[in-house]
């Protein structure tokens, strides 16, 4: 049954649910001012699959990364009503649910949308499981993809700044079918998990404006031809017509209403508003107030997710794509990317720390994150006399190219592990400050910094960041910005608010200028990011091809 709550009544509440890399975040937020009531974090049980599926001692091959339909599920099943009990209130008050997913994460379904995975037979094949954003094994077939496009001068090759990546629908969809054809040949439709959930929800399918633009290759009402997929590969000509096709839904839509059986998973009432699927970092736009041409918002977490409106398309070499409606209604929406950024942290600072370092923050009661960070802001910029390259979960932008890796240049026998550690703060931040560049070298002006996502709970992150950039930092006030963002939308969906963008004014929240640079530091930075643009157009530009022979190298020695 429909609640009996209406769309602008005060107590209405939405529930927003933000499908992350290893774990699900359900917030709990009122329609009228966005307030969050409470949040649950479910944890995906299987989280990245890497090494090999479960139950099997097989090795995947390298650079694979896949998940579980049924954690995802589980965020359905245990997190949603974990929050709606932290919340305290009746489910009756809720109005919408709204989701969002990392994208492209895709998998691949029958008819019904039964994963693959899921079928009997299909348990112990790689090619059935849903691909992660972060499975980078297609490069080869990304390489193909866009090769032959320029070749026969696609004209939406160029919407892509001239690259398509390993990590979106087309390169991982060929890849199945090289790899695995009877699984090629099995799946009804190769549909992203943005679609996929709300599929669960509001049990119909489903497709969003965004990731069929950005992940897929739609553009001005089209996926690419019959006649080029056949000039990849003549059993490839139909995986747009046979697999992809749907009548396309815009952000902020009403997908459906909940169904009895989502009602019964996840204590939702039966026939609430369902949004229409979203990706993570362009659904924060609307929880960190950036709607509008020109503001910029980096979310910044495993990785980073630049996404910028403007009210023309413009060709920016190396972004990952611009798409009419992509990110509000009625604009041409932007986005970039750095694949590797708190990973590039984490790897470091999880994996490679002498044990006095660790029992020094234990000592401190903090994490190694936060005593590295605490030790690297007391040095003067330049002093480690390090520059690094951010790139060991390869380069998503300028340069969209997954068989890069990392380099740490001007290391000695006296530097140390907090010297690391902001060597490889700063390469991100120079990635950052490197896509900002491009976008604006290409005319497509950018007024404003925002930032959402985890890493903004490090102040010595974001300092280096704003000085680097040579800017202030807007930084969205939510803890979880994707699951807020994604109440936003099923509160346009509800109808408790017009559109995306009155939503977003009612419901986002931001502290404007939250973080100011010192430009005595920029002026030093500035001198490390001139080191850093020739190392980047070295090993990436075709100085040196050192960086391919290593992957090569390392790929036969595994294989
Ligand atoms: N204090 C910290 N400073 C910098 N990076 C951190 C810190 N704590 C965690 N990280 C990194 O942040 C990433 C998680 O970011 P988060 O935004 O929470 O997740 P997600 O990107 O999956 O949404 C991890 O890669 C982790 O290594
Ligand atoms: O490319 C993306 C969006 O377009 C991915 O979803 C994103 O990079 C993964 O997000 P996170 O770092 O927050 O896990």
């Amino acid at each position: 049954m429909a609640p009996n709550v209406s769309a602008n009544n005060s107590s209405s509440v939405l529930v927003g649910i933000d499908f992350g890399t290893l774990s699900g975040r359900v917030v709990v937020v009122r329609a009228a001012d966005g307030a969050v009531l409470a949040e649950a974090v479910e944890d995906y049980p299987h989280a990245v699959l890497s090494t090999a599926l479960p139950g099997s001692d097989r090795p995947l091959p390298p650079d694979t990364a896949l998940q579980l339909p049924e954690d995802y599920r589980g965020v359905l099943r245990r997190g949603v009503p974990k929050a709606l009990a932290a919340a305290g209130i009746g489910a009756d008050r809720v109005i919408g649910v709204g989701t969002d997913f990392t994208a492209c994460t895709v998998l691949p379904t029958t008819a019904d949308g039964t994963p693959l995975c899921e079928l009997p037979g299909f348990a112990d094949r790689p090619h059935a499981y849903p691909k992660l954003w972060k499975h980078h094994a297609a490069q080869p077939e990304a390489d193909e993809i866009t090769r032959v496009a320029a070749e026969r001068g696609e004209p939406w090759l160029p919407r892509y700044g001239g690259r398509i990546s390993a990590e979106w629908q087309f390169a991982k969809g060929l890849q199945v079918l090289r790899e695995d054809p009877e699984a090629y040949a099995r799946a009804d439709r190769w549909i992203e998990a943005a679609d996929w959930i709300v599929w669960q929800l509001c049990g119909r399918e489903t497709r969003n404006v965004c990731t069929a633009g950005y992940k897929g290759i739609h553009q001005d009402g089209a996926w690419p031809s019959r006649d080029y997929l056949a000039a990849l590969d003549p059993a490839f000509a139909g995986f747009a017509d046979d697999k992809l096709a749907f009548p396309l839904s815009q952000l902020g839509a009403r997908a459906g209403g909940l169904s009895a059986e989502a009602a019964a998973l996840t204590g939702l009432p039966e026939g609430v508003a369902v949004a229409v699927g979203n990706v993570d970092a362009h659904v924060t736009a609307a929880a960190a107030r950036t709607v509008d041409p020109g503001e910029l918002l980096a979310v910044m977490g495993t990785s980073t997710c630049h996404v910028l409106n403007s009210d023309v398309p413009a060709e920016v070499p190396g972004m990952c794509g611009v798409v009419r409606d992509g990110i509000v209604p009625g604009l041409w929406g932007y986005e970039a990317g750095q694949s590797g950024v708190g990973d590039i942290l984490g790897w470091f600072a999880d994996g490679f720390l002498p044990p006095e370092y660790v029992r020094a923050a234990k000592r401190a009661g903090t994490g190694t994150h936060e005593l590295l960070s605490r030790r690297a802001a007391a040095q003067p910029v330049g002093a480690h006399g390090l520059v690094a390259l951010d790139w060991h979960n390869g380069n998503r932008s300028v340069l969209v190219d997954h068989s890069l890796s990392g380099v740490i240049a001007g290391a000695t026998l006296a530097t140390t592990p907090e010297d690391l550690y902001r060597a490889l703060v700063e390469a991100t931040a120079f990635g950052t400050r490197t896509i900002v560049e491009a976008f604006e070298t290409a005319g497509v002006p950018v007024h404003g910094v925002t930032v959402a996502g985890g890493l903004t709970r490090n102040p010595f992150v974001l300092q280096v960041y704003a000085d680097v950039l040579r800017r202030p930092l807007h930084v969205t006030d939510a803890d979880q910005g994707p699951a807020l963002g994604s109440a936003i939308h099923a509160a346009v969906a509800a109808g408790a608010h017009p559109d995306i963008r009155a939503a977003s004014a009612a419901m986002g929240r931001v502290r404007r200028d939250a973080v100011r640079p010192d430009l005595r530091d920029s002026a030093g930075y500035d001198r490390l990011y001139d080191v850093y643009r020739d190392l980047h157009d070295h090993f990436g530009r075709g100085g040196s091809d050192a960086l391919h022979r290593l992957r090569r190298i390392r790929n036969d020695a595994r294989t």
